[in-house]
């Protein structure tokens, strides 16, 4: 009778566990044309995590209006931000930000292997988690790259690792990281990359943080989103000793009809220029990686809107993308969650020796 799990290897008792971390984030298509850009949208709306619509009411808006129409003009958008030799840029920095983790975990002593994975399109979380499997990884650290929670990605990563799990009949341990909103880490990597820009460009009369929108519901409904973002704001502001009149904390993105988070990115920024704000600068602090949302929504579309609304300046500061000090932060978060776990160099070795006696002694018996 075949069987419904995914075949395994067969056992060996002399194979040395292996520790993997999956770093996950949000998805890109594989091209910057429509006929690319529309089963990623497909994939990506259709997420009940994403669109609480119930199905009944949404699949007829989604396939019969969006999917005919939202792909042209997406793809439009991407082709504006994709990079001929990297692609698409959330996807190289990912890919980038694995690399450098793995290496910089390895310099520590830690043998443990990093691969990327997108929830939507590819590399997707499953294949991965297989060739993970593959390696001989008998551990797995969940890491999305969202610092802050949200039922609309985090929950949805981790969501895509259970269904994967439902297909294995020998699953490896999973550990999940949910959040690091407030990790005084990845706030020193933010304010060094701010710092840094203010230095080679000197220093706006606003620091604008937009970050990534969500309806409004999922607030009342207990999602922590909007709260962590305001910690993630407070903190980063008090870390640049900024006081209150000289950052603001906006929500971008967004998407249909219904209110979501407010204030809403745009419309502040031109706010603030008809208000006589000569100069913004304007950081996207919940993302990780630059992407389709910070180099063209906000590095072209917000900075028209506040140009043309009569502001002077506009200044983006990029992601942390694969910065020094975001890939020490990146680790620590990471080291913090493997403990326990015997991913050094030396614990390697002397589960190997144990494994060598145990098998000795059972072989005199
Ligand atoms: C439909 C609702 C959406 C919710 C809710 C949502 C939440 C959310 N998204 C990110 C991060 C990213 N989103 C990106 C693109 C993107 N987002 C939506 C819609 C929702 N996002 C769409 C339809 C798209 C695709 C582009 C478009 O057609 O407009 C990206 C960029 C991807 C890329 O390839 O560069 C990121 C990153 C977060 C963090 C979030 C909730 C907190
Ligand atoms: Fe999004
Ligand atoms: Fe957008």
């Amino acid at each position: 009778m075949p069987s419904r799990f995914a075949p395994e290897p067969s056992f060996r008792h002399d194979q040395s566990a292996r520790t993997g971390i999956l770093l996950c984030n949000l998805g890109t298509p594989d091209a910057p044309t429509a006929a690319a850009v529309r089963p990623y949208l497909a994939e990506f709306l259709g997420d009940d995590r994403v669109v609480e619509i119930p199905k009944l009411a949404w699949w007829p808006i989604l396939h019969g209006i969006i999917l005919r129409t939202r792909p042209a003009k997406s793809a439009a958008k991407y082709a504006t931000v994709w990079h001929e030799k990297d692609g698409s840029p959330l996807l190289h920095w990912t890919q980038r930000q694995a690399t450098l983790l793995r290496g910089w975990l390895g310099e520590r002593g830690h043998n443990v292997l990093v691969l990327p994975a997108m929830r939507y399109g590819k590399p997707a979380i499953a294949a991965q988690l297989d060739a993970l499997k593959k390696e001989g990884v008998t551990r797995i650290l969940i890491l999305p790259l969202y610092p802050q929670y949200s039922g609309t990605t985090t929950a949805s990563v981790f969501d895509a690792v259970y269904d994967w799990a439902r297909t294995q009949r020998h699953i490896p341990e999973l550990r999940f990281v949910n959040r690091y909103h407030d990790d005084a880490g990845y706030i020193e990597a933010l304010a060094q990359r701010i710092e840094a820009h203010w230095r080679g460009h000197g220093r706006g009369e606003k620091l604008v943080m937009s970050f990534h929108g969500v309806p409004e519901r999922t607030l009342h409904l207990g999602d922590p989103y909007h709260c962590e973002s305001h910690k993630t704001a407070r903190l980063l502001a008090q870390r640049l000793k900024l006081n209150a009149d000289q950052y603001l904390l906006t929500f971008q993105s967004r998407f249909g009809k219904a209110k979501w988070l407010e204030p809403y990115t745009e419309p502040s920024l031109i706010a603030l220029a008809q208000a006589g704000t000569r100069r913004v600068d304007v950081v996207c602090p919940g993302f990780t990686s630059d992407c389709l949302e910070t180099l063209e929504e906000i590095n072209q579309e917000a900075r028209e809107a506040f140009l043309h609304a009569g502001g002077q300046q506009f200044e983006y500061i990029a992601c942390l993308n694969d910065s020094a000090s975001w890939i020490t932060a990146l680790s620590d978060i990471a080291q913090q969650h493997l403990q326990g776990w015997p991913t050094q160099r030396e614990d390697e070795a002397e589960l190997k020796a144990r494994a060598q006696r145990a098998r000795a002694a059972g072989s005199t018996q």
